[in-house]
């Protein structure tokens, strides 16, 4: 059984559960319809209400409404009179920290352009007609539940001549003999956060690695110094190494590669926004590891953990998405003097919340470290004081996991189809020419070789491969990858970051509608049929709307079916859903979880907040 659904509490406050329901979904179907709508609207007021109290959770708040005949004043009163108030300390700390842009600020901001940029990120592909000028403008609307209605009218979609037989690599390798002697290849990406050190850590890395000269470090630090923070030098190297990528979709990932004796590494980065959760998504669905960057000095764990829970957030996506292993950088440690305690404190409460959304031990590794004085990032010795931690540094240990995850299976990448991601498109410097970057995310690929781009289905010839930051020829590439393809008698124009592309004979459907498993998170309000929100797969984002609740599963043995004609679904239910693309201009390609790991993975999110996760079960059903 796939091990992604958990029984994971975001919330440490909101545990006390009232006996006569086992929990709040089990409360909300007892409520006949009149009920539920008032609850509905009471709810999320009540919730607000609250928010200055300690010890209340959920299905008490419903409880006491519903005992109080959902006379609202009445009921708060009794909650209030039976809750204690938060502390003042805690308080004041909340308050400094809402003064900030919040992560979902930035994220409604974010989403509100996505939508804005519709039109933007269509362009160009104009051979499609969209025929329902009203439809476009209630999309450009936003994220207004009644405003997400479907198109009416399906696109037309210019057809180019799918090939149907296989073209012979040019120049073709010996793929064992190449496999024996490759270096593993690890991609990764670095959690965290905001202020966790990330940027720093990375620029550390790059440098302690000689992935970038020391006349780059001297230019950032001198401009750094001009404005009065030469930490910051480190900080900006990730940017200016990154080869910064402009697909033309609402979240911009960047890579940058890295080599040491014994492997070679993409860092996957989304830049400018890299605590912006819909990129995080992007990020974390390219890769097999992530770096999860913790800053251990006094009171930053405390207030990044347990308050606006960014790091859990993170974390529990890496997880849904199917990230392999986590590597937890224990940064900042030099502010904390190497101190022994400090660390097994904040690995204690950590490891903790990843036993509860299932994440087991050796899945996790820990590395004391700082970005900014580079003990335990490469070669350089901890300090003297450091005498208790005796493993590897953070890039050994990233060498050891590559070793562990990439026992390349000479079966598995010659037996399975050649399929792509596509994460950026540019035009070549012929007429016919296109060059797009992405991951290979199953079999090989050599020049010489016909693939097909979905969902245009343009047959295009592999030219040339290209890797690495200096992009330079490569015989092959194989599953993992992040390579630039050159390919000829390619219609530029039709091809998006999004798209996939695959091996003749391998078509990936395009999908309006399928079915998902899913596991919902904390939900303000229950998913009904009808509910809008932006479905993510990899680094696809698009609006969509429950079409169907098919039934309630059980969480840990999804086959088993424990309610048919479900009306909603409430917090942390595992379930069989339908789900409808309303976005109709351009289709997506979608492959099923059956059928690619990492592809049919898929993220809910609605307003700033992420509601499910789960996989694709089947198209079209
Ligand atoms: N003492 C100490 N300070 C550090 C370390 N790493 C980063 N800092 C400081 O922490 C602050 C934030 O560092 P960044 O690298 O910008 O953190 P970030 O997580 O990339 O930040 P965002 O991109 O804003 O999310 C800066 O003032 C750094 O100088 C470290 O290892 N030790």
């Amino acid at each position: 059984m796939p091990q992604y659904y958990d029984d994971d509490d975001m919330d440490t406050d909101l545990q006390d559960e009232v006996p006569e329901f086992r929990d709040e979904a089990e409360f909300d179907d007892y409520l006949n319809d009149e009920e539920y709508q008032l609850m509905s609207e009471m709810f999320p007021r009540a919730k607000k209400e609250l928010a200055d109290y300690v010890g209340w959770d959920n299905l008490s708040v419903k409880v006491t409404i519903f005992d109080h005949e959902f006379n609202f004043d009445e009921a708060m009163i009794e909650l209030k009179r039976s809750l204690k108030k938060k502390k003042t300390e805690a308080k004041k700390q909340a308050v400094s920290n809402f003064q900030q842009k919040s992560p979902d600020d930035v994220v409604l901001e974010a989403q509100k352009k996505a939508f804005e940029d519709v039109e933007k990120t269509t362009k160009g592909v104009e051979n499609i007609k969209i025929s329902n000028p009203k439809a476009e403008d209630e999309n450009e609307q936003g994220l207004d539940e009644e405003e997400d209605k479907p198109f009416v009218s399906e696109p037309t979609i210019r057809t180019y001549r799918k090939a149907l037989v296989p073209t012979k690599p040019k120049k073709p390798i010996d793929l064992e003999d190449h496999l024996q002697h490759k270096k593993p290849h690890l991609s990764f990406v670095v959690l965290g956060h905001v202020d966790a050190g990330k940027s720093t850590l990375m620029g550390r890395l790059l440098y302690d690695v000689g992935a970038v000269d020391n006349k780059l470090i001297r230019k950032l630090k001198k401009e750094s110094e001009m404005i009065g923070k030469s930490s910051f030098h480190l900080a900006w190297v990730m940017d200016q190494t990154s080869e910064e990528r402009n697909r033309g979709v609402t979240v911009d990932i960047c890579t940058s590669d890295f080599k040491t004796k014994d492997a070679t590494f993409t860092i996957v980065d989304a830049p400018g926004h890299r605590d912006f959760v819909p990129n995080a998504i992007a990020g974390v669905s390219q890769v097999d590891v992530a770096v999860l960057s913790i800053d251990c000095s006094t009171d930053a764990f405390e207030s990044g953990f347990n308050l606006d829970g960014q790091t859990k957030e993170h974390t529990l996506l890496a997880r849904s998405l199917g990230v392999r292993h986590i590597v937890v950088a224990m940064n900042k440690m030099d502010s904390v003097d190497w101190y022994e305690g400090r660390f097994e404190d904040i690995k204690f409460e950590l490891r903790n919340f990843f036993e509860d959304i299932g994440i087991k031990d050796d899945q996790l590794s820990w590395v004391p470290c700082s970005g900014l004085t580079g003990e335990g990032v490469y070669q350089k010795e901890y300090p003297m004081g450091q005498t208790w931690y005796k493993g590897p540094s953070l890039v050994g240990r990233l060498e050891e996991v590559s070793r562990e995850l990439q026992k390349y299976s000479f079966e598995d990448i010659s037996n399975t189809p050649f399929v792509f991601s596509i994460l950026e498109v540019s035009p070549g410097s012929k007429a016919n020419e296109a060059v797009v970057s992405g991951r290979v995310e199953s079999g090989h690929i050599q020049g010489g070789e016909t693939i097909t781009v979905f969902p245009s289905e343009q047959s295009v010839l592999v030219d040339q491969i290209l890797t690495g930051n200096e992009q330079t020829p490569a015989p092959v590439a194989i599953k993992g990858d992040f390579v630039s393809l050159k390919l000829r008698n390619a219609f530029y124009d039709d091809i998006q970051g999004g798209d996939l592309a695959a091996v003749v004979g391998y078509d990936i459907p395009s999908a309006q509608e399928f079915s998902a498993q899913i596991l919902t998170f904390n939900l303000d309000r229950p998913l009904l049929p009808g509910t809008s929100f932006i479905l993510f797969r990899g680094s696809c984002e698009q609006p969509a709307r429950v079409k169907k609740l098919v039934s309630v599963v059980d969480k840990s043995d999804p086959t088993k079916i424990l309610k048919k004609k479900v009306r909603h679904l409430g917090s942390k239910q595992a379930a069989i859903i339908e789900i409808e693309l309303v976005e109709k201009k351009r289709r997506v390609p979608m492959l099923t979880f059956g059928e690619n790991k990492h592809l049919g993975r898929i993220v809910l999110r609605k307003e700033g907040k992420t509601i499910a996760a789960g996989v694709v079960k089947a198209l079209e059903f």
